[in-house]
């Protein structure tokens, strides 16, 4: 499914988005409801009828009858009950699951500038946690309330059928009874919502130590993480103590209220009694009535409290969805086929417009040769790979790949052109294969091990104990960084892209695998264009061309053999003194 959300969502729009598709098993859902409500109506006529005719001495067998029809009944309606239930939890997990998909897609189409100015946990909270206060809104709200509503209505019908004065008085007692019911709730609400911050302040605080767990131990912080957990956890009891009791007071107060709900229906029937206006088993019919509204009220309760949320949740998803793509697909003609050249003329960019990071860029990359980077920490480097990958858009200037300028790209057919190996391999938690191929179905087995063959990875993949399913572990556990870099260029490789942009590994890697990265990517390189961010000398002795940043300024900018050879160049110097000294 397409995504159809858009901003201005209304309760109507979701329903219309997440429920019509499912409209067969909400259209069940609503028929089981009605089953149940007419069955737990019902029945008490069969106990009063019972009761009435036991007490005028009717015959065994009739009275066996009604007993038998009383239990069949209830049974019948608790697996009503069961059985919608199942649909109900059905509809709203396919219901928001596709939400939750279509919010996924919406934030991976957003820019990486929307990524890097929000927090992993904010992002899981928007998707996951609001979504998840729309599943009630989805399974139970709609439907229950009207159901719920509609019980209570039969309850009162019946109850004004049986005695006018018993009508009157207990709907007033259920109108009575949910407004105090919803004020109750409304006290409790804020001591809800102060143990909620404190559960994300300690998960959020937890998550944050997890991931740092190594560098934590190494740096000697134990004792300072301890200190903060059970400040943390000493904050959490008495907000939490509080909470417990308002929700007790919550439940105290409502079984008060129905055990006043009965003495009044008994008073009155006893009176009513006395008058000789009702039969015993009518005196039980309406205490059993009365007792039957106590549980759709507290529901009905709880269900405006789910919309409430639900709305709250709505409102947080429309901000999300608020949030468009700036960078989105140019209406150019497509990238060729093959190496692509790159040129910048006065490419000027910055994170904030008014601070610009690279300053006038010039250069003209022809398809096919290899320009090696240098520049220290800060300089601009990883910034212009961005700008290549079109991660942020240029904002003075021109960029242009092969001929075309990149605002005038497709994101799709940019990044199938582009291979970035960085410094950081991000493996996830699934098989060699869904690594390697990016869960792309279309590459074969054979072309895989044809791949970590030219790159000299055959040993290791004769090592895998279930060869491309094995499970790699989250971020690349049990593999060294060098193993978990060629795996990079195998992904990379796989692709088969036109220009390579590589973001050196700056740490020392063992003579032999050393020697096998520096082969494979030679092979990586070989026939494409290479923008390679250099830490080594061995990479820049692969360059045909060298660039070198400072400040975002071009400091120096030509043919590696000329410059090398030029004693008076900036290159020349960082020859003398040793790469790994000065850029370090
Ligand atoms: N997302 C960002 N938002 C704002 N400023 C940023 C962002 N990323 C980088 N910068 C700034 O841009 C400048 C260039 O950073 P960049 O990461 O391109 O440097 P680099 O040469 O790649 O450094 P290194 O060698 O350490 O990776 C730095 O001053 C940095 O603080």
């Amino acid at each position: 499914m397409s995504l159809q959300l858009k901003p201005s969502l209304t309760y109507r729009d979701l329903l219309m988005l997440y429920l019509k598709p499912q409209w067969k098993r909400a259209t069940l859902m609503a028929g089981l409801l009605l089953g149940s409500i007419i069955l737990q109506l019902a029945n008490p006529q069969i106990l009063r009828q019972f009761i009435d005719s036991a007490l005028q001495g009717a015959d065994i067998t009739p009275l066996m009858l009604a007993g038998v029809l009383f239990v069949g009944l209830s049974i019948g309606n608790q697996l009503l009950i069961v059985w919608n239930t199942y649909i109900s939890e059905n509809v709203a997990w396919t219901a928001t699951n596709q939400l939750r998909t279509d919010l996924v897609r919406h934030c991976l189409q957003l820019d990486l500038a929307f990524h890097k100015s929000r927090t992993a946990g904010e992002l899981i909270e928007r998707i996951d946690g609001d979504v998840n206060t729309l599943a009630s809104f989805f399974s139970q709200a709609i439907v229950n309330l009207l159901g719920n509503c509609l019980l209570i209505i039969g309850v009162l019908l019946l109850l004004f059928r049986e005695q006018w004065l018993v009508g009157i008085s207990i709907s007033l007692f259920a109108l009575l009874g949910l407004f105090i019911l919803i004020r109750v709730r409304t006290i409790a609400v804020p001591y809800w919502i102060k143990s909620r911050e404190k559960d994300a302040e300690f998960f959020g605080f937890l998550g944050e130590q997890l991931a740092g767990t190594e560098d934590l131990r190494a740096n000697g912080a134990t004792g300072y993480v301890l200190r903060r957990f059970y400040q943390i956890l000493r904050g959490w009891l008495p907000v939490n103590v509080r909470a417990s009791l308002a929700g007790y007071s919550t439940w105290s107060s409502t079984l008060l209220l129905f055990g006043f709900g009965n003495a009044l229906a008994l008073g009155i029937s006893i009176y009513l009694w006395g008058q000789k206006a009702l039969s015993p088993g009518s005196v039980y019919l309406i205490f059993y009535y009365t007792n039957l509204l106590s549980a759709p009220l507290e529901q009905i309760r709880t269900q405006l409290q789910q919309l409430q949320e639900a709305g709250a949740g709505i409102e947080r998803i429309k901000q999300l969805l608020e949030v468009q793509p700036t960078i989105l697909d140019g209406d150019g003609p497509l990238l060729p086929t093959g190496a692509l050249s790159v040129e910048m003329h006065n490419l000027t960019f910055g994170y904030t417009p008014e601070e610009p990071v690279l300053h006038s860029l010039n250069i003209k990359l022809p398809a096919g040769r290899i320009l090696g980077v240098l520049g220290r920490t800060g300089s601009g480097k990883t910034t212009l790979a961005r700008l290549l990958l079109r991660l942020y858009e240029i904002q003075h200037g021109e960029l242009l790949l092969a001929g075309i300028p990149i605002q005038q790209t497709r994101l799709h057919d940019l990044r199938q052109h582009i291979g970035m190996v960085t410094q950081d391999v991000q493996l996830f938690h699934a098989s060699v294969r869904a690594n390697l191929t990016y869960f792309q179905d279309d590459i074969s087995d054979e072309q895989i091990i044809e791949v970590l063959k030219t790159l000299g990875l055959s040993n290791w993949y004769h090592s895998l104990p279930s060869g491309l399913d094995t499970i790699l572990g989250s971020e690349g556990e049990g593999l060294s960084a060098g193993e978990a870099q060629l795996l990079a260029l195998t992904r990379v490789f796989l692709r088969d892209p036109g220009l390579i942009i590589m973001d050196e590994a700056s740490s020392r890697l063992d003579p032999a695998t050393e020697q096998l990265l520096e082969q494979a990517i030679n092979t990586l390189l070989a026939e494409r264009t290479g923008i390679v961010i250099a830490h080594r000398l061995a990479t820049i002795q692969r360059a045909d061309d060298i660039l070198i940043i400072e400040d975002g300024h071009i400091l120096e900018y030509g043919p590696r053999q000329q410059l090398a050879s030029d004693s008076t160049s900036h290159f020349y110097q960082l020859l003398q003194t040793g790469l790994e000294e000065v850029l370090a």
